[in-house]
């Protein structure tokens, strides 16, 4: 970890993305794949034993005591009631609301991001990893995830918001629920899926369906449990089926 005047000027992703200035950069950018492969190999390392989780994600801006981070800490408290370890970005805001919610009582992880100020994870982490690329953190929330939960957000929580959809909407990965929290905040985005993207047809009228609006915490870890539970028996079932008809053949 460095900090104060051994911050570097630039980030680890800037410098792989940018492909103006010293043409030396990229006499590197071989190099660079091993240090993108190492950030894999350490993450799928630290979180291979974290067992069935969730991803809460919103705003890095909110702060303790608002509406919004309550809401978080008791989803995040909600999740490990039933049974599932919570991972977050790792910093402050709804993250540290959705890792406090969480801890002591379950497994709290936090998937922090090396960025151009100087930053420390939130206090409330079992597992905390510092990723240098955006793009090898991002694989872990998926990967290691089995539901999103986001709240209100900028464009940070956007960009994860968009990453699921697109992945479930191309069947990248199936059957994995996403809960938006907090009605008032969220409607006016879903109106114009509705209103504007599904009228133009630039996504199918059933899209605005992969979302779960709530604002009930309860509500979201029930969401996600019966998903889940429906998920299995259908896996289950897939299985009996496939089972007989090997059975059959032999
Ligand atoms: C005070 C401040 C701005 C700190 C930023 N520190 C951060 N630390 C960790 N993850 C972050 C941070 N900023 C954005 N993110 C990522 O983007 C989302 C929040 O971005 P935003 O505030 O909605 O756009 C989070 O879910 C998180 O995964």
């Amino acid at each position: 970890m460095l900090s104060g005047k051994a911050m570097p000027e630039s980030t680890y992703d800037q410098r792989l993305l940018d492909t103006r200035g010293s043409v030396e950069w990229l006499h590197q950018d071989p190099w660079r794949v091993l240090r993108i492969q190492s950030e894999f190999v350490e993450g799928f390392g630290l979180l291979a034993e974290v067992g069935p989780a969730v991803s809460v994600f919103g705003s890095a801006r909110i702060k303790p005591g608002s509406e919004y981070y309550e809401l978080a800490e008791r989803v995040g408290q909600g999740l490990v009631e039933a049974g599932y370890a919570v991972i977050t970005g790792g910093g402050p805001g709804i993250m540290e609301a959705g890792n406090k919610g969480a801890n002591p009582g379950g497994l709290s992880v936090g998937l922090g991001i090396e960025l151009p100020f100087e930053q420390q994870l939130n206090e409330h982490i079992d597992i905390g990893i510092s990723f240098r690329y955006f793009f090898v953190r991002k694989t872990m929330f998926i990967k290691y995830s089995q539901a999103f939960v986001v709240l209100p957000g900028g464009f940070g929580t956007m960009d994860e918001l968009f990453e699921a959809l697109t992945l479930v909407q191309t069947g990248k990965i199936t059957r994995f629920p996403i809960v938006l929290v907090g009605r008032e905040f969220w409607s006016p985005l879903l109106e114009w899926f509705k209103g504007t993207l599904v009228a133009e047809g630039m996504i199918s009228p059933e899209d605005p369906d992969l979302l779960h609006l709530t604002d009930d915490p309860e509500e979201v870890v029930r969401v996600i449990v019966e998903a889940h539970r429906e998920e299995n028996r259908r896996r289950e079932e897939t299985a009996v089926v496939e089972a007989a008809a090997t059975e059959a053949g032999t």
